[in-house]
């Protein structure tokens, strides 16, 4: 502890005042970071995590406190930039028409001059293999054609690289929010070998085991301000949910499996996937209140699959009757918020047949319908007419799974939607899930959480675009999955 105190000072923010019109983003909060030090940032959504790191970034100037860059107090991007503080963002932020070697250039403006491409191709491709050995991203290619966790590793990579010398402090907002466990496990051995050779890293995730294993000291905040900072070691998974505000509750990470009854609400056949010519591929089926997992590596097809299932709605793999289908998209600012609409408008658009009579929305049953949603899952908000973008990332999230529960839909298509939520929330949509699957709804659901595809009934492997594996009720395991997303021979 008292090694820590005596460390240099990488990041002294301390009394830290922000608002938001009515909003208290930040209250008086302080955040100190070390050299050598990994530490956890945990908190509700909307706690004001991600307006510190803007505040610490430069980007934000504070309404009141002080911010210290190794003691210099300096303001603005630039300056946090020349301080060595780097951040990767919640909402990722690379150019998606430009290729991972030119998104190098522009957060590294010394890659200039003669055969900078080469330069910023070599770059990347070094610190990327440093951090995710193994993987397959092809360095030459557009961003828009990585997929969002291929886009997330890049946006890591560029941010550890350093050319003249090494960052000095890496911020990094939900870094595995689309990361396999594989690929989650990679990058936070990586965090402690750069901590370990001085570097710092700010870690912001709602996976409290990742936080709980990968840093050092944990700072808590709650409604703009820190409750708790105190060393790693001295806080368990039950102490960190406590201090963030919510209850513990022992969570029941299986259910008994629903007996598949009457006619599949729809079946689509078995597909080969690219690499796997002569596997066994499966089909896939899915029954009246199932809850179906699709796991296996990040990437294998699960959400092309949720979107060919989506586009087929139509088609005779729904052998019932033309189904009603919601789809909780993955990506939430490619494809899940309208940006320039409200809260309430994001949420209304998948509901405005029942919000209708006469083709004209009935704006009393809408807003009713918006508070409904406010309360049951706390979006935390003054208003629902304030603009989506004014909500924390995880609010937009919650935003997104109400706009598909509230509609009648008989199957929601989902695609990794807990992405950003915090736990109480997630528990609280857990539940939501259960009641419903349990009134008839079938839920079809990509997860990157181990936690979550073993809340499922059935569970789907993919590997290599097929389905290779299904898993029911006690056979869904960390081991059975992993071991089917491997080919055969390569299994643990
Ligand atoms: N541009 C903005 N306009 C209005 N309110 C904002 C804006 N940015 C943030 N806020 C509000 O400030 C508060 C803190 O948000 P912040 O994004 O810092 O939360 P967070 O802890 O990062 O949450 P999450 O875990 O969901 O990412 C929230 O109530 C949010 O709605």
């Amino acid at each position: 502890m008292s090694e820590t105190l005596n460390r240099q000072e990488v990041v002294a923010a301390r009394g830290v005042r922000v608002t938001f019109g009515a909003v208290k983003a930040l209250d008086g909060a302080d955040l100190v970071i070390h050299a050598g030090e990994c530490v956890g940032l945990v908190g509700h959504n909307g706690a004001g995590k991600s307006t510190i790191v803007n505040v610490i970034n430069g980007g934000l100037s504070p309404h009141e406190g002080s911010l210290r860059y190794s003691g210099n107090d300096v303001r603005g991007i630039s300056a946090a930039r020349a301080n060595g503080v780097r951040c990767v963002f919640q909402e990722l932020s690379l150019c998606p028409n430009l290729t991972v070697g030119e998104n190098a250039r522009i957060m590294h403006a010394e890659l200039k001059g003669w055969n900078w491409r080469g330069r910023a191709l070599a770059l990347v491709e070094t610190q990327l293999q440093d951090i995710f050995p193994g993987h397959a991203i092809d360095c030459d290619s557009t961003v828009d054609d990585l997929s969002i966790a291929e886009r997330q590793m890049v946006e890591i990579a560029i941010s550890f690289a350093g050319i003249s010398a090494p960052p000095k402090l890496v911020i990094l907002d939900e870094p595995t929010s689309s990361l396999d466990a594989g690929l989650a496990a990679q990058l936070m051995a990586y965090i402690r070998k750069f901590v370990a050779a001085g570097g710092s890293v700010l870690l912001i995730s709602h996976i409290l085991g990742e936080i709980l294993t990968t840093s050092d000291r944990i700072v808590v905040m709650k409604d703009g301000r820190v409750v708790a900072d105190r060393a790693a070691s001295k806080f368990n998974n039950r102490s960190l949910v406590e201090a963030m505000g919510n209850v513990v509750r022992e969570q029941e990470l299986s259910r008994p499996a629903v007996a598949k009854s009457g006619a599949p609400v729809l079946s689509m056949p078995a597909r080969r996937g690219r690499g796997h010519g002569q596997g066994n591929a499966l089909p896939f089926e899915a029954y009246r209140g199932e809850m179906i997992g699709l796991a296996g590596l990040g990437g294998h097809g699960q959400t092309q699959a949720l979107l060919d299932l989506y586009l087929a709605r139509n088609s005779n793999w729904f052998p019932t009757k033309k189904r009603d289908i919601a789809f909780v998209a993955g990506d939430r600012s490619l494809n899940g918020t309208f940006p320039l609409w409200s809260i309430l408008k994001n949420l209304s658009i998948a509901s405005l047949d029942q919000l209708s009579s006469k083709r004209m929305i009935d704006g009393d049953r809408e807003t009713a319908l918006g508070e409904g949603w406010k309360k049951r899952i706390e979006i935390r908000t003054p208003d629902m007419g304030n603009r989506i973008l004014s909500l924390s990332g995880g609010n937009q999230q919650k935003v997104l799974f109400a706009r598909a529960l509230a509609t009648t839909a008989d199957i929601v298509l989902m695609d990794d939607p807990m992405r950003g939520v915090d736990i109480g929330t997630k528990q609280e949509v857990y539940e939501i899930l259960r009641s419903e699957a349990a009134n008839g709804r079938t839920f079809i659901w990509y997860s990157t959480e181990m936690d979550e595809i073993r809340l499922c009934d059935r569970v789907y492997v993919f590997r290599e675009g097929a389905i290779v594996a299904e898993l029911v009720g006690e056979e869904i395991s960390e081991k059975s999955v992993l071991s089917a997303s491997f080919a055969q021979g390569e299994a643990a």
